[in-house]
C-alpha cells in the first residue's frame, strides 16, 4: 500500500510483455518493490534492453504491468482517469517532436493541456507557468525561435520545460542527456537535481551516464537481470558493492576507492609513484591504462617516478636501475618505460 507521503509507489511490480499467444514474458525474475519520494532524483541504471524504459512507460501509465500495483500519491495508477493522470505524471520521452516549425514558447504551452479548457485558451495563470518554466531552464532567452533551430541541448531543457509547466509531482524522463555533450549532460543533470530540491517533485529518469549518475543522483535504481532491482544512494550502493557488481566485466572494473571506472590491460610490473595533486592524479591514470600496477611506498627497489611541478611547469623523473631520466611530459614519460620494459619486467619478476 503506498504510503502517505511518497509520491510513487511500485507494490510488487512485474513488468513486461504480454505476447498474443502464449505466456507472457516477464523482464525479470524478481518483483519491483520501490518508492519515489518528494524532492527526490532518482537515476535508474542498467544495462541495454534490461528494461528501463518499459519501466518507466509502466509508471506513466502507457504499458500495462504484468503483475502488482503502482500508486501515485495515495491513488491506484489503473484508477485515475486520463485527465488526473496529466496533473500527476509528466513524461520526457526519446522520440523526437513531430512538428519542428513549433516556436519554443508554443511547445511548453502544450504542457499547459491538462488545465486548459476544450479550445486550449491559456489563461493568465498558464502563462504565468510556462514563464517559471522557461526561467528555471534557461530556455527563456530563445523562446520566440522554433524547435528546428536549436541545438540538441537546449532541444532537451525546452522538452524539460514543457514537463515543468505541466506542474506534476511526479516527472519522468527516458534518456535526457542521451546525444548531448559533456557540458550540457552536466547542466541538465544538475538542472533536474535543483528542480527536484526547489520544486518537491520527484524525478525519475533514465540513464547510461554511471559517472553523472553517481554523482547528480540522490538516490540509483539499479536494474540487472539476475538480482532484479537494487537501490540506494550511490554512495550507499559503492561500499555495499552492488555498483561494482552489476557494472564491472571482464572488461572494465569499478574501483570502490576513486569511484571511476578502470580499464582492464595486461598486467604489466609494479611502479612506484610519487607526488602530488593533480600532477600525481593524471599520471596514475596513464600508467594504470597502460597496465602498471601503481604503488605509492617503495618496495624492494621497484622503479620510480616522481612528479615535480615548479611555476607551472610539469617535470617527472624516472629513477630506473640507478639511472635518472628526467622528462617533461606524460607520453615521454610513457615511451622511457616502454623502451626500458623488459628491464622493468625482468626486475619485477627478480623482486
Ligand atoms: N513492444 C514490445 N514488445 C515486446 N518486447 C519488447 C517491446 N518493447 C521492448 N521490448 C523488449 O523488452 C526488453 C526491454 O526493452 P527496454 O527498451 O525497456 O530496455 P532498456 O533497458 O530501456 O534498454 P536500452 O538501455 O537499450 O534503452 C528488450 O528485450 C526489448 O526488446
Amino acid at each position: 500500500m503506498s504510503t502517505t507521503s511518497s509520491i510513487a509507489t511500485l507494490e510488487q511490480l512485474a513488468i513486461g510483455y504480454q505476447p498474443k499467444k502464449g505466456k507472457a514474458f516477464s523482464l525479470f525474475n524478481r518483483v519491483i518493490q520501490e518508492q519515489l519520494m518528494p524532492g527526490e532524483l532518482v537515476c535508474l541504471l542498467g544495462p541495454n534492453g534490461v528494461g528501463k524504459s518499459t519501466l518507466l512507460r509502466t509508471l506513466a501509465g502507457l504499458h500495462k504491468p504484468l503483475q502488482g500495483k503502482i500508486y501515485i500519491g495515495a491513488t491506484r495508477l489503473d484508477k485515475l482517469s486520463a485527465s488526473k493522470m496529466a496533473k500527476m505524471v509528466s513524461v520526457v520521452l526519446t522520440e523526437r517532436i513531430p512538428t519542428d516549425n513549433l516556436p519554443v514558447y508554443s511547445l511548453v504551452a502544450m504542457g499547459r493541456y491538462p488545465y486548459t479548457g476544450w479550445w486550449g485558451n491559456l489563461s493568465p495563470k498558464d502563462h504565468e507557468h510556462i514563464q517559471c518554466a522557461l526561467l528555471a531552464t534557461h530556455t527563456d532567452s530563445f523562446a520566440d525561435k522554433t524547435i528546428d533551430k536549436l541545438s540538441d541541448g537546449e532541444r532537451q531543457k525546452v522538452m524539460i520545460a514543457r514537463a515543468l509547466a505541466q506542474d506534476t509531482p511526479l516527472i519522468l524522463l527516458d534518456e535526457p542527456t542521451a546525444h548531448l555533450d559533456l557540458p550540457n549532460r552536466v547542466e541538465v543533470m544538475r538542472l533536474l537535481h535543483k528542480l527536484a530540491l526547489t520544486t518537491g517533485k520527484a524525478i525519475l529518469l533514465t540513464t547510461h551516464e554511471l559517472d553523472l549518475a553517481l554523482q547528480g543522483a540522490d538516490k540509483l535504481w539499479l536494474m540487472q537481470s539476475k538480482e532484479g532491482m537494487v537501490s540506494g544512494t550511490p554512495e550507499d550502493l559503492v561500499l555495499s558493492g552492488a555498483f561494482e557488481k552489476a557494472f564491472s566485466s571482464s572488461g572494465f572494473a569499478f574501483d570502490k576507492r576513486s569511484g571511476r571506472f578502470k580499464m582492464h590491460t595486461e598486467g604489466k610490473a609494479p611502479i612506484v609513484l610519487k607526488g602530488t595533486g593533480t600532477g600525481k592524479y593524471w599520471t596514475q591514470r596513464a600508467l594504470e591504462r597502460q597496465g602498471y600496477e601503481v604503488h605509492s611506498q617503495t618496495e624492494g627497489g621497484m622503479p620510480l617516478i616522481e612528479v615535480f611541478k615548479q611555476n607551472q611547469v610539469y617535470t617527472w623523473h624516472i629513477r630506473l636501475h640507478d639511472q635518472i631520466h628526467t622528462v617533461s611530459n606524460i607520453e615521454s614519460l610513457l615511451k622511457t618505460l616502454q623502451t626500458s620494459q623488459p628491464a622493468i619486467n625482468s626486475h619485477a619478476s627478480s623482486t
